[in-house]
C-alpha cells in the first residue's frame, strides 16, 4: 500500500459568505495520479488554491509529506516540494520562455539538477526549446500550458497540482498534454493531483478519482471502477441511454451509485 503524500481532512473554504468547499477529505498516494472531477463551480480550483496556501481554509487540516501545511504561505509550500499549475496557465508574457522556466527554479540552489530538469522539459516539449528565446506571450494556448507544466517541474516538486490542463485546448492537443503528464508521473515519479472537467481524459490518466459536487465529495474510487459506474457514465462521460427512458434518467436526480 502506497503512503499518502497529501491528505485533506474535513477542509472548508469560503469567499466571504460563499462556502466553496465543505468537509472535503481526500488523499493523494505517493507516486500516483489522483483526480478530482466536477462541473463548473463545483469547487475544484478552490481545493487546489487551499492546498497551495493561496486561500486559508476556515476549517480542517492539510498534511503534506507528514507536515501540517494548513494555511502556510505559498512560498513555503513550494519549497517543501509542491508546485501549482494554475487554471489559465499564468505565464509571464513579457519574459522569454527560458526565463519563465528559470522563474520556476528561482528558490533552488542545486544548479546541476536544475540544468538536468531543463533538459528533461525540453525533451518532453521540444517546441519550448525551439522557442526558448521568444516572449512567452507569443506562444499559443497549448504551448503556454506546456510552459506552465514545465515551469512547475523546474521547481523540483514531489507533487504537482494541475488545474484543468484541457481548458481551451483542441482534443488532439489535450491528448498530447495528458500523455506527457502521465509520462512525467511514470518516468520521474512525480505525484500529481489533477482537477478536470474532461472526465474522459482524467479517468484514463489517473489512478484514483474523486467526484466533487457543490463543494462536497460525493464519490471516490479507483478510476478503473469509476469508469464503470452508471452515474459517471451518464453525467460525466456523456454516455446517455438512448430514447425516452434515457431522457427520464437524465432528468432524475443523481444518486451516486
Ligand atoms: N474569487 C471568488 N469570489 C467569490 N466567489 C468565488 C470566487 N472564486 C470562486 N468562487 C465561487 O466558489 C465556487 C467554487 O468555484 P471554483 O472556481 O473553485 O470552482 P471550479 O470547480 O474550479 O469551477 P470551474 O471548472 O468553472 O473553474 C463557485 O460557486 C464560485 O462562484
Amino acid at each position: 500500500m502506497a503512503d499518502a503524500m497529501l491528505s485533506l481532512n474535513n477542509v472548508e473554504s469560503a469567499y466571504g459568505p460563499i462556502k466553496a468547499i465543505r468537509g472535503v477529505s481526500l488523499s493523494v498516494m505517493k507516486g500516483q495520479i489522483a483526480t478530482v472531477l466536477g462541473s463548473n463551480g463545483a469547487g475544484k480550483t478552490t481545493i487546489l488554491k487551499t492546498i497551495s496556501g493561496i486561500i486559508d481554509p476556515r476549517k480542517g487540516s492539510i498534511v503534506f509529506r507528514g507536515e501540517d501545511i494548513t494555511a502556510l504561505d505559498p512560498t513555503y509550500v513550494v519549497k517543501r516540494g509542491l508546485s501549482h499549475v494554475p487554471e489559465g496557465r499564468e505565464v509571464f508574457p513579457l519574459l522569454t520562455v527560458h526565463d519563465n522556466l528559470m522563474m520556476g527554479a528561482y528558490t533552488r540552489r542545486d544548479r546541476d539538477a536544475v540544468a538536468r530538469d531543463l533538459e528533461a522539459v525540453y525533451a518532453y516539449f521540444p517546441i519550448l526549446k525551439e522557442r526558448e528565446k521568444q516572449d512567452a506571450g507569443l506562444l499559443s494556448g497549448g504551448q503556454q500550458q506546456m510552459l506552465a507544466i514545465s515551469r512547475a517541474i523546474l521547481a523540483g516538486p514531489e507533487l504537482i497540482l494541475l488545474d484543468e490542463p484541457s481548458l481551451g485546448l483542441s482534443p488532439k492537443l489535450t491528448r498530447d498534454i495528458f500523455e506527457i503528464v502521465v509520462r512525467i508521473n511514470r518516468e520521474r515519479g512525480t505525484t500529481i493531483l489533477l482537477v478536470e472537467q474532461n472526465a474522459n481524459m482524467a479517468l484514463n490518466a489517473a489512478d484514483h478519482g474523486y467526484v466533487l459536487e457543490n463543494g462536497r465529495i460525493v464519490m471516490e474510487d479507483t478510476c478503473e471502477r469509476l469508469r464503470e459506474k452508471d452515474d459517471i457514465k451518464e453525467f460525466y462521460l456523456g454516455m446517455k441511454e438512448a430514447g425516452a427512458r434515457g431522457e427520464r434518467r437524465w432528468k432524475k436526480k443523481k444518486n451516486w451509485r
